[in-house]
């Protein structure tokens, strides 16, 4: 039995049903949809407790023998990356650099899939001793979440007084030789006032900024469409100060869309999950720290590889159940919808 049913009845897909799955190697779902994009949730603990992510006392802890090892992760990295069409992979969590054995674990994805960029996504505490090291590894690419640079409004959202070392981790991550440092700020009423000194610092630090809407995945369940900033108000703000310049995407699942800030080349991000949905252009597929498959943030059924590998499953066994997994995908997250239920796991229990 591998698929794990973690709470509400599945309403948005076909659970297990593979039947009519063609036969290719790639994680493609019922909607032509491809999953290209790994990520990979390697803690559920964290050294903050951001209100619209953690409770106050953090998550339950998940028992060591529950989470996947460096060599579980490798394998199901290399699997995912060699055989099933994965171009990319990023770590995340709760804090993935509350885990000792980071650096073990990209040397080891580094190894099993060479050319392939790594990334993090972090909160950056402590990134500022770890930040070379990680490089070294084989880390390509950081994304740090930072929403003020005011210090006590830090410890209001956060829950903890750490803003100094987050700043000194930044500041690491550039002269480490990544790729490229970004910066995630979640939107909320509270942050709307200092949106416009956050750019201000990341256009002088020369990082680029992402304003992030807030979804319904905080562990209190205290998210409320009313209560949400839309990607509108964050743009009404932040004209007031700068120029802001609409330009194309990337690509069609780059979930940021990004304005020149007075005529460029700096730019600001918005990733409008909630009001300009990019569900149908997802190309994500998640494991969990537990090692289950989780074909989208909203979905509540996990397909168990952990079990499967302790089993003694076959690379060919992992990559079916994985495939069937991603077969069952939702076409979104449906928070429109008027029988939208949020998911049971917050986003630190996911690996946002
Ligand atoms: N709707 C939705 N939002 C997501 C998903 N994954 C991440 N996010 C949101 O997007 C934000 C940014 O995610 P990151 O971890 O920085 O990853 P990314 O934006 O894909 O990274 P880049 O490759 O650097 O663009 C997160 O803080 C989440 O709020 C997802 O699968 N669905
Ligand atoms: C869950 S955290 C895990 C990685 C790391 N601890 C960090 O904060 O970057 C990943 C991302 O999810 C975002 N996030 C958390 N809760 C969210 C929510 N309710 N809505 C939107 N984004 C959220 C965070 O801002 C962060 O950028
Ligand atoms: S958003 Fe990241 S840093 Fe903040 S509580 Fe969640 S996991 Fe921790
Ligand atoms: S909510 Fe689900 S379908 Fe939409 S972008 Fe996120 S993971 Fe993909």
């Amino acid at each position: 039995m591998t698929a794990v049913n973690v709470g509400i009845p599945l309403v948005r897909g076909r659970a297990d049903d593979t039947s009519d799955r063609p036969d290719v190697p790639d994680l493609v779902d019922r909607f032509g949809r491809v999953a290209r994009d790994l990520r990979v949730s390697i803690t559920e603990k964290c050294s903050l407790r951001c209100t619209y992510c953690m409770p106050e006392e953090g998550l339950p802890a998940i028992p060591r023998e529950q989470l996947l090892t460096v060599d579980e992760i490798v394998r199901l990295v290399g699997i995912a990356t060699g055989r099933l069409g994965v171009r990319e992979v990023r770590f995340t969590g709760g804090e993935p650099l509350v885990r000792r054995d980071l650096e073990a674990i990209i040397e080891g994805c580094s190894k099993v899939a060479p050319g392939i960029p790594l990334a993090v996504t972090t909160n950056a505490v402590g990134l500022e001793h770890r930040a070379h090291a990680l490089a070294r590894a084989g880390l390509s690419r950081v994304n740090i979440s930072l929403d003020t640079i005011d210090r006590e409004h830090f410890a209001e959202l956060t829950r903890r007084d750490r803003l100094g070392s987050v700043l000194a981790g930044v500041r690491a991550a550039k002269n480490a030789g990544f790729s490229r440092v970004k910066i995630n700020a979640v939107l909320m009423p509270e942050t709307l006032h200092g949106a416009a000194d956050l750019l201000e610092w990341c256009l002088d630090e020369q990082v680029e900024l992402r304003f992030i809407e807030q979804m319904p995945l905080d562990a209190d369940h205290e998210w409320a469409r009313s209560r949400m900033v839309p990607a509108q108000g964050l743009l009404d703000v932040l004209g007031t100060r700068f120029t802001l310049t609409e330009t194309e995407r990337e690509d069609p699942s780059a979930p940021a869309e990004r304005w020149l800030v007075d005529g460029g080349p700096a730019t600001v991000g918005i990733i409008a999950s909630v009001t300009r949905s990019f569900c149908s252009d997802c190309d994500r597929t998640r494991l969990t720290a537990e090692g289950t498959v989780r074909s989208c943030l909203f979905s509540d059924q996990e397909t168990d590889l952990r079990a499967a590998m302790r089993g003694g499953a076959t690379d060919d066994e992992l990559m079916d159940l994985w495939r069937g997994a991603m077969w069952n995908k939702w076409a979104g997250h449906g928070i429109d919808a008027a029988d939208f239920v949020p998911p049971q796991r917050s986003m630190g229990a996911i690996g946002g």
